[in-house]
């Protein structure tokens, strides 16, 4: 925007966690570089750009004033956040004297709630993380630290009316530092930078809320594939759905078969066919979108998997899967089960993998919270293992044994993968078929 001369922002950085790369920004004059590389809509993009747009780096946990002075700072219109799931959480033991809070949300409480006292005007609140109604969590929990710190109905006030909380969906593959290939491209561009950021050229940038947002950050006049809508629901369910649900069906079954990378899957003839009918037999019938739109995402979203440039790894997909198959696996199986009458062998496949996994029996770790590792050390140790597991409610949301012939096709489906391997049992699928 700013290149464009639609804008004339600024970012200051704030670490929201003790440990963090605010440092090594500042040692390198808080500049970076974004490295775009794939392939968009049949062309190969290969570019890079260096970011000039942050002014300052904070680190609360060191000099905590410094970051609630942002909060007298006018020119500051936006608060962006992307601190992953576990960022968005509700920490009972946060206090407005805690210098700083644990939690984000609590921090920005604190942020508001100086502004606030100022009496100066309120922000554009805009948080990235990959949680539905992720604007609408954050407000709920900036509203309950109102509460459990009796910060007063003015402020609750001018929470609700001075500030705007959306909701947004990020769609863009990051595979983050390129370790394997940063030498090289030093060399290249002649400078060195220790927080180059690989990502793939494709972007969509979905924002819920107030369309004024439109004016304030012109992000699509500067030719960005940003939408402001009032309804970013059939986008996550089309994303989370074809993009996530293919990563979390193929993360377990391939790296039992040896594979590592999402690029490694779309070359093998087996797992290809696998993925491809996932995607066309299982996921798109069951998706509340024009099956045109739905075909013409999922061709872009294995052009995606495709992509050359990035090793994206199956193991770094792999953190915390039982919420993963949960929230972006579970909700298409119980349609496509309403719909059919019958289960979806493919989806059903990875969840008995997932159990493999997570009962001890692969030749990996699990990754996961010391909650869900802990429920499945005690679920191991069940006589029937598969039954106490799928009838887990904490872990799934609910009872799975409740699906006619679920447990009895988990338990095929893990004798399969004990004695024939994860590649027959992938083969013995494809030919099958539906
Ligand atoms: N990487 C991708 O391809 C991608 C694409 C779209 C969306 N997302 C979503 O974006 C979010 C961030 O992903 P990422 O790849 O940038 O992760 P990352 O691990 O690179 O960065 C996350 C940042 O969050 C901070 N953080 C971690 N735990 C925190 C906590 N408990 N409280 C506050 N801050 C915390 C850390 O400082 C870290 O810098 C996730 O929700 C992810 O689902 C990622
Ligand atoms: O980032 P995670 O760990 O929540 O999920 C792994 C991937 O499915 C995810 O990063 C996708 O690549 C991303 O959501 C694409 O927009």
């Amino acid at each position: 925007m700013n290149k464009h001369g639609l804008f004339q922002g600024g970012v200051a950085v704030v670490q929201p966690i003790d440990r963090g790369m605010t440092k090594m920004l500042d040692e390198q004059d808080d500049l970076y570089t974004v490295l775009l590389e794939g392939k968009l809509a049949g062309k190969k993009v290969q570019e890079h750009e260096i970011v000039e747009s942050i002014n300052e780096t904070i680190r609360p946990y060191e000099d905590y004033q410094a970051y609630l002075d942002l909060a007298k700072n006018d020119a500051i219109q936006f608060i962006f956040s992307n601190t992953t799931e576990a960022g968005i959480a509700f920490d009972p033991q946060d206090t407005l004297t805690a210098r700083p809070q644990n939690s984000y949300p609590g921090k920005l409480t604190a942020l508001l709630y100086e502004r606030f006292k100022l009496g100066k005007k309120g922000f554009q609140i805009i948080p990235c993380e990959l949680i539905n109604h992720n604007g609408n969590t954050l407000k709920e929990i900036v509203l309950k630290y109102a509460k459990l710190w009796d910060l007063g109905q003015n402020f609750v006030d001018w929470i609700n009316t001075d500030n705007d909380f959306y909701a947004t969906l990020v769609d863009r593959i990051v595979p983050g530092y390129p370790k394997d290939r940063a030498t090289d491209l030093e060399r290249a561009w002649g400078y060195h930078d220790k927080l180059i950021v690989k990502a793939e050229p494709f972007l969509i940038f979905v924002i819920e809320g107030n369309k004024k947002l439109e004016k304030l950050l012109p992000l699509k006049d500067a030719g960005l594939n940003v939408v402001v809508t009032d309804d970013m629901q059939p986008y996550r369910n089309r994303k989370v759905s074809l993009l996530n649900g293919p990563h979390t069906t193929m993360s377990p079954i391939a790296r039992l078969a040896g594979i590592d990378t999402v690029g490694k899957v779309m070359q093998d003839k087996d797992f290809y066919k696998f993925i491809n009918d996932e995607m066309y037999q299982e996921i798109i019938p069951t998706v509340a979108l024009p099956k045109k739109e739905l075909v013409a995402y999922a061709e872009g979203v294995k052009e995606r998997f495709e992509n050359p440039y990035v090793n994206h790894e199956l193991s770094s997909i792999a953190l915390n899967s039982i919420s993963k198959f949960k929230a972006r696996l579970l909700p298409t199986f119980k349609r496509y089960v309403a719909t059919n009458h019958k289960l979806p062998q493919r989806i059903t496949l990875a969840l008995a993998s997932y159990l493999k996994i997570y009962g001890g029996r692969a030749d990996f770790e699990p990754q996961d919270t010391p909650e869900v590792l802990a429920a499945f050390k005690t679920l191991v140790q069940n006589d029937d293992y598969v039954t106490a597991a799928l009838a887990d409610a904490k872990l799934w949301g609910e009872d799975l044994t409740q699906y006619t012939g679920l447990v009895t096709l988990v338990k095929q489906d893990l004798q399969s993968l004990d004695q024939g391997g994860a590649r027959q049992a992938v083969q013995q699928i494809n030919q099958k078929g539906d």
